[in-house]
């Protein structure tokens, strides 16, 4: 089993939400903690949720669609802590539309936030991953990259292409030690979601990926799982 205590990981889009369980669950076990998010407010109050454990912590203001805010990023991550053994591509945005109604305009923030941003991150800090001769990367995508719903064309496709850039990326990265986990979600109990159709109870909750993604960090490093589906036992209608 692999130890993930002493580790250094990056987690974007970790102010709230997923994210924010992820960051609590690596605490849990002992990994420093760096987490990005847009709002410096929301960031801080995450950290304060983290000193309860006995970790560093980092928060940096870090837009998805700021090849620049990147570069920073990492280079504070890098300075902080030496190194990096995890990043998690999480922050992502859901802006629904009919197909019709779809702009140029939503299409493109979309595709900064959900496509560049993990791009970014991923030229930034797989070259330091390969320098340490190890790493892990987890790529947060979506049921919404495998049975695309009605008025989400602009989102289903953002997912559709993280999913396809992670699975080649995870080919090129796995001789050097490098693991890439392809999450899909169905739906969480976030504020992505906006009011649920279905009885929060009966819904996967953030704390039930986080639970999964840690899982799977703690594989021996033989060993990954190269893509999930997380589903809801049995969503019950409101
Ligand atoms: N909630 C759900 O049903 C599902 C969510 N997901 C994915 O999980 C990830 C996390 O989402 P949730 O925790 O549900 O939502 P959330 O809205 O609570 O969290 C999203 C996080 O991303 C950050 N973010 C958004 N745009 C950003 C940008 N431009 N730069 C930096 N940070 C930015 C937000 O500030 C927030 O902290 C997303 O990638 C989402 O697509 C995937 C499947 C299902
Ligand atoms: C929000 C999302 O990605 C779903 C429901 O698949």
């Amino acid at each position: 089993m692999e130890q993930l205590k002493g580790k250094v990981a990056l987690i974007t889009g970790g102010s709230s939400g997923i994210g924010l369980e992820i960051a609590k669950a690596l605490a849990q076990e002992g990994v420093n903690i760096a987490i990005t998010g847009r709002n410096f407010d929301k960031l801080e109050s995450a950290i304060t949720t983290l000193d309860q454990y006995e970790i560093d912590t980092t928060a940096i203001v870090c837009d998805n669609k700021n090849a620049e805010d990147i570069k920073s990023c990492v280079a504070h991550v890098l300075e902080t802590f030496d190194h990096i053994d995890i990043l998690v591509n999480n922050a992502g945005v859901m802006k629904n539309a009919p197909f019709l109604e779809t702009s140029e305009a939503l299409l493109d923030e979309l595709i900064q936030t959900n496509v560049y941003g993990p791009f970014r991150f991923m030229q930034e800090v797989a070259p330091v991953m390969i320098k340490q001769g190890q790493g892990d990367i987890v790529n947060m995508s979506s049921m919404s990259a495998v049975n695309a719903n009605a008025n989400s064309s602009a989102y289903s496709a953002t997912k559709f292409a993280l999913s396809g850039m992670s699975d080649s990326f995870m080919r090129e990265m796995r001789p050097h030690n490098i693991r890439t986990f392809l999450i899909h979600p169905s739906a969480v109990l976030t504020d992505l979601i906006g009011e649920p159709s279905l009885e929060p109870e009966s819904m996967t909750h953030p704390e039930d990926i986080a639970e999964v993604i840690v899982s799977q960090l703690k594989l021996n490093r033989r060993t990954f799982v190269k893509q999930n589906q997380i589903w809801a036992t049995n969503p019950v209608k409101k």
